[in-house]
């Protein structure tokens, strides 16, 4: 097992890396000194595979309790939260008590925001089972729920107690979901580990040790910069046009599939600035080419709406759009950026 520490003060916590941790679960949490009532969060894919395994490890020490919600990002929702904090009432969970999301990252933005406000903060573990998860939405405690009018526009800052990346799990995800944890891990590569694009361009394989890399990053990132207020930003490349895109497609792209997309875009506006040469964006698409990502949404594109989707970008300060655009591979900039560069740089996706 590989631990990484995420340096928060009396907040910090730790990321356990390894094969069948679910089993040691009760272990892993007893450490923690949480007592009392736990309840699991999940979608009933997740809980099928998984659910009743960690249920049972957790019954040795806890009581526990299980809320199934709906598997998309539509689901990601008001409702879902609603649900969520009903059933934390009725059930009488205390402050003391724990939230546990066992999924991927739209389980774990969704549980962790409800952990956040619920009694104004109650504990949260975060059990990522996606490659996505593990390598970056179990980390950092941004936790949110969508808005119809944009992605991520409700939600808190809300550090987990632990989090548990059992790589046993990413056995079972389909080709499709590993391709978007792919998306976030080619993310670090660009933004600060050029290394990680290397051996992807060698060879493509996921493994603990890559997803400790990536974990190592964000969390030395967050450490720094907890609440974005400067160095966070650069986690965000990618994402200015990649959330607009999984917003105009009604979550037809997923959120991996976006960042790529959206990351082709900003690597565009940075060449057409001079910031890097030329031939960094064909490279790019041929190491997308190589992992199946897309280097396409694959469909026609209103410009100007997802441009004014873009407006509502948390990064937007004093009306002006911003983007996380690189001055070198690994050399992020957060830059305001106009109209023309970003409706040229949807052109090419
Ligand atoms: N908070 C953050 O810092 C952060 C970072 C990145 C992404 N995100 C958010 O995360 C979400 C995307 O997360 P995701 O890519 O994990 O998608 P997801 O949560 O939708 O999971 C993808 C699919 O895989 C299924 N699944 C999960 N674990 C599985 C397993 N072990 N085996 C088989 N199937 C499994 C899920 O049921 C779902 O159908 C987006 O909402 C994005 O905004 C948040
Ligand atoms: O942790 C961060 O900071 C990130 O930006 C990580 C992103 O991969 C993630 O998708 C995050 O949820 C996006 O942040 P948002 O502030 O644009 O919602
Ligand atoms: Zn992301």
């Amino acid at each position: 097992m590989t631990t990484v520490q995420v340096k928060l003060a009396p907040r910090s916590y730790a990321i356990q890396i390894g094969t069948d941790l679910l089993d040691k679960s009760c272990q892993l949490l007893s450490e923690l000194d949480l007592h009392g009532k736990i309840l699991i969060i999940s979608n009933k894919k997740v809980w099928h595979l998984y659910g009743r395994q960690l249920r049972d490890n957790l019954a040795k020490h806890y009581s526990v309790f299980t809320c199934l919600i709906g598997d998309g990002e539509r689901y990601k929702s008001y409702g879902e939260l609603q649900k969520i904090l009903r059933f934390l009432i009725k059930n009488k969970f205390e402050r003391l008590d724990t939230i546990a999301a066992l999924g991927g990252g739209i389980v774990g933005d969704l549980a962790g925001f409800a952990a956040a406000i619920f009694l104004r903060g109650i504990n949260f573990v975060q059990i990522p089972t996606t490659l996505l998860a593990q390598v970056d939405s179990s980390v950092g405690g941004k936790t949110a729920i969508n808005d119809p009018l944009g992605k991520n526009l409700i939600g808190a800052f809300y550090q987990p107690k632990l989090v548990i990346a059992d790589t046993r799990t990413l056995r079972t995800l389909s080709a499709r979901e590993l391709r978007c944890g792919l998306g976030e891990i080619v993310k670090y590569g660009l933004i600060a580990e050029p290394k990680i694009l290397a051996a992807l361009a060698q060879k493509p394989s996921i493994n603990a040790e890559l997803i400790a890399q990536c974990c190592r990053r964000k969390a030395k990132i967050v450490s720094a910069d907890e609440r974005e207020n400067g160095l966070r930003a650069i986690l965000n490349f990618g994402h200015t046009i990649g959330h607009a895109l999984e917003t105009v497609s009604r979550y037809r792209i997923s959120h991996g599939e976006a960042i790529a997309l959206g990351a082709l875009g900003a690597l565009h506006i940075s060449i057409s600035r001079g910031y890097l040469p030329v031939q960094t964006l064909a490279q790019t698409q041929k190491l997308y080419l190589k992992l199946g990502l897309p280097t396409h949404t694959g469909q026609r594109l209103n410009h100007d709406q997802i441009y004014q989707i873009m407006q509502s970008d948390k990064k937007v300060a004093d009306s002006r759009l911003r983007m996380v655009l690189l001055r070198a591979i690994g050399k992020p900039v957060l830059c305001p950026v106009e109209y023309d560069e970003v409706v040229k740089a949807l052109a090419i996706i």
